[in-house]
């Protein structure tokens, strides 16, 4: 068997380590090729030693010399790109198989697609990427017959309890049988909070995800479930489901990862210990099982499993999000922009926790005032999302002061 090659967008963050973790588990079947980061540089020297990478992608010169100078002594010949152009350019060209997309955000966007139109392999964790561009984005696999794997968990999940097993269930319309889909929430780490208390939150707070470990922006989404709502998103553009039949309950305990609800009245679920090297090792091996260094679930252990009625006065943001999908692309873009904003404005302590659905709204409000604005191209995407910006940074700005 040759190896496959593997490019990890985003190496250095939560997904990419998991990634890395697992595809080392199986030297036969993948080589890391080629690895990228933003801000770590240290970490992807490390990286590079680890898993014998021979290229990488950071984001300019000075980055280029801190990795150079962590690898002193290194041997291999590591080829340094710099600049996004290059993170598209390595997602899309002959060194590469397989792709694992997760950079986080909408700046992941412009290299997943590439990844997609040149019928790359496309492990796809950058929810925001489909959330930015779902049309053009399920185009361009349908064309280019790239085979798009989802790696959020309770895509994952769905695929997997889709028919066939998931085979064929990507772009080719809603599947045959298929009632509803059912997308698990743990609430995150408020769900019995104060509502009065909300004001309060700090950004460690929402960061504490009690049952997951991952990076701080989809933490806080998850505490908002905006994170929910932008895998309602993601559903309708992978699995073509109409937001009507997307449903989302919450399930404390983050053991059944979704469901799949049939015609006949089965609903079908998948269910594991909440550790992303499984959605992951599941992606990289279809349509065969690989070990992925994951524990045995212990059901006795675990006890019970909970479902409870998502309270939307709770959670807004899990609406907003269901509103930003019925009312469009345009909409969906400006909802996941104002929230890349308004989470950081958060984590920077500029904002208090509850202002982060308040800019949503108004998000969602300065959108619909200028919905004939068309986004068919990935440059109006962008654009659309850059105004988004712009924006809500002035809307958290007229908040705090
Ligand atoms: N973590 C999880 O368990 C899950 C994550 N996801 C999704 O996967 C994606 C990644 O999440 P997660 O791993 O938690 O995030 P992290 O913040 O842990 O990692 C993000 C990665 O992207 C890089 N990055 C950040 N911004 C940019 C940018 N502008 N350009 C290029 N690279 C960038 C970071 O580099 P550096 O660190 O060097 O700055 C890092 O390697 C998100 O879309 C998230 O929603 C989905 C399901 C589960
Ligand atoms: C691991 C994963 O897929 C996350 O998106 C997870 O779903 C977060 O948990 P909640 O959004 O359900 O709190
Ligand atoms: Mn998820």
């Amino acid at each position: 068997m040759t190896p496959q090659s593997i490019c990890i967008l985003g190496a250095t963050g939560s997904i990419g380590l998991s990634t890395i973790d697992v595809a080392l588990r199986h030297p036969d079947r993948f080589r890391i090729v080629t690895l990228t980061a933003r801000q770590r540089m240290d970490e992807l020297a490390e990286l590079i030693r680890r898993t014998g990478a021979r290229r990488v992608v950071v984001p300019d010169a000075a980055a280029a010399q801190r990795v150079r100078e962590g690898l002193t002594g290194h041997t291999g010949k590591v080829e340094i790109l710099q600049g996004d152009q290059a993170l598209a350019d390595v997602a899309s060209d002959d060194h590469t198989d397989v792709v694992m997309a997760a950079i986080v955000g909408a700046a992941g966007l412009p290299a997943a697609l590439a990844a997609a139109q040149t019928g790359k392999r496309v492990l796809l964790a950058n929810k925001e990427a489909l959330v930015a561009a779902g049309s053009i984005f399920m185009k361009a696999v349908r064309e280019s017959g790239a085979v798009l794997l989802p790696i959020d968990s309770e895509h994952n999940a769905i695929f997997q309890c889709m028919p066939g097993g998931g085979q064929g269930s990507i772009g080719n319309g809603p599947a045959k049988g298929v009632n509803r889909i059912v997308l698990t929430a743990s609430g995150g780490p408020f769900r019995t909070h104060n509502p009065d208390e909300m004001a309060h939150i700090t950004p460690e707070q929402a960061c504490a995800h009690p049952n997951w470990s991952m990076g701080r922006k989809i933490s806080v989404d998850s505490a908002t479930m905006v994170n929910k709502g932008l895998e309602v998103i993601e559903a309708h553009w992978l699995f073509d489901m109409t937001p009507d039949r997307i449903d989302v309950v919450i399930h404390p305990q983050s053991i059944v990862h979704s469901l799949v609800e049939y015609d006949d009245g089965s609903m079908l679920a998948q269910l594991g210990n909440p550790d992303m090297r499984t959605p992951i090792a599941h992606a990289l091996g279809f349509p065969q099982r690989i070990e992925a260094g994951v524990d045995w679930l212990d059901l006795l252990k675990v006890g019970r499993l909970d479902f409870e009625e998502v309270n939307l006065l709770r959670y807004p943001c899990l609406d907003l999000a269901y509103q930003a999908l019925r009312g469009g692309q345009g909409a969906c873009i400006a909802f996941n922009a104002a929230n890349e904003v308004a989470v950081e404005e958060f984590l920077q302590r500029r904002i208090p926790y509850p202002g982060i659905a308040a800019i949503l709204e108004q998000a969602l409000n300065w959108y619909s005032a200028r919905s004939n604005v068309p986004v068919v191209s990935i440059e109006q995407v962008l654009e659309l999302d850059a105004q988004a910006r712009t924006f809500a940074l002035a809307a958290c700005q007229s908040r705090a002061a």
